[in-house]
């Protein structure tokens, strides 16, 4: 079973890192059908059902000319090459931690109450290295991702305690060190998931919390996409 499920067929994503090696992720590239069929060792016709799959998905952008065409590889694109980059570095780096893909959700608005109480917020700064931004960034998982969840569960985390102030008690949560990477390839590395045990959140979505707002450090927004990339506490 392949590691990640795709929106298109190996076949599709092998034109696609054509393209890319030609320069589609930064401009647009001006291809031949005839160049492309030949670099994948099929036909004319085939190469062109390729890139009408790859731009039926919303991988690429095309304008068609008289002598060919200029394409260029949308973000999707650019998210599709990454993940397949993802797991040639499981294979040949030795990588340690637990990589999770899914996009930005908003929540329910109460991350930003937990976060901010001073029960919580005290042992942030001592445990964490810092004073969080008041609230949680959630990312809702991709089916793959949820189930590499049980994998980032199996890793040491920093724990943080449950305490209560006369009215009433607070769970306790897990951070874990986390590295947040846009599919643009910006990334932010002092942030941690945060995984409280009293939670209105299912197993497919994790919360991140960090030092500053992570959609604007980031430029996220709703439905984007972002691989965090999970380590064990130091
Ligand atoms: C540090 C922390 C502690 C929490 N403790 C509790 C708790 O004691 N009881 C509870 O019902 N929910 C607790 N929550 C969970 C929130 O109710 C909720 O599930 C989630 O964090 C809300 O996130 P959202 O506003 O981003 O959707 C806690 C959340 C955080 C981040
Ligand atoms: N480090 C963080 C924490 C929260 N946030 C965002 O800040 C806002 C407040 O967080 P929250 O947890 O109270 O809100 P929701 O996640 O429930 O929408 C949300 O838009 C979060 O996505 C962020 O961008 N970076
Ligand atoms: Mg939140």
């Amino acid at each position: 079973m392949p590691a990640t499920s795709l929106v298109v067929g190996y076949d599709e994503l092998a034109a696609l890192k054509l393209l890319a090696l030609d320069g589609a992720l930064e401009s647009e590239v001006k291809v031949s059908c005839a160049d492309l069929a030949d670099r994948l060792d099929a036909s004319n016709q085939t190469a062109s059902r390729r890139l009408q799959r790859l731009d039926d998905a919303g991988l690429i952008t095309r304008e068609i000319v008289s002598n060919g065409q200029w394409i260029a590889i949308t973000d999707d694109g650019a998210w599709e090459l990454k993940r397949e980059y993802e797991d040639y570095r499981r294979i040949f780096e030795n990588l340690s931690g637990v990589d999770l893909s899914g996009t930005v959700t908003g929540g329910m608005g109460e991350g930003r109450h937990y976060i901010s109480l001073s029960g919580y917020m005290a042992q942030f700064t001592e445990r964490l290295g810092y004073e969080p931004f008041p609230g949680t960034l959630n990312v809702e998982l991709t089916t793959e991702s949820v189930r590499a969840r049980s994998a980032m569960e199996a890793l040491d985390p920093v724990p943080i305690d449950g305490w209560e102030d006369g009215d009433r008690t607070y769970g306790p949560a897990v951070c874990y060190p986390a590295t947040v990477e846009t599919a643009d390839g910006d990334s932010y590395e002092q942030a941690h998931v945060i995984a409280p045990e009293r939670t209105h959140h299912d197993e497919d979505q994790v919360e991140l919390i960090a030092p500053t707002k992570l959609r604007d450090e980031l430029g996220l927004d709703d439905e984007d996409h972002v691989t965090v990339h999970v380590e064990e506490a130091p």
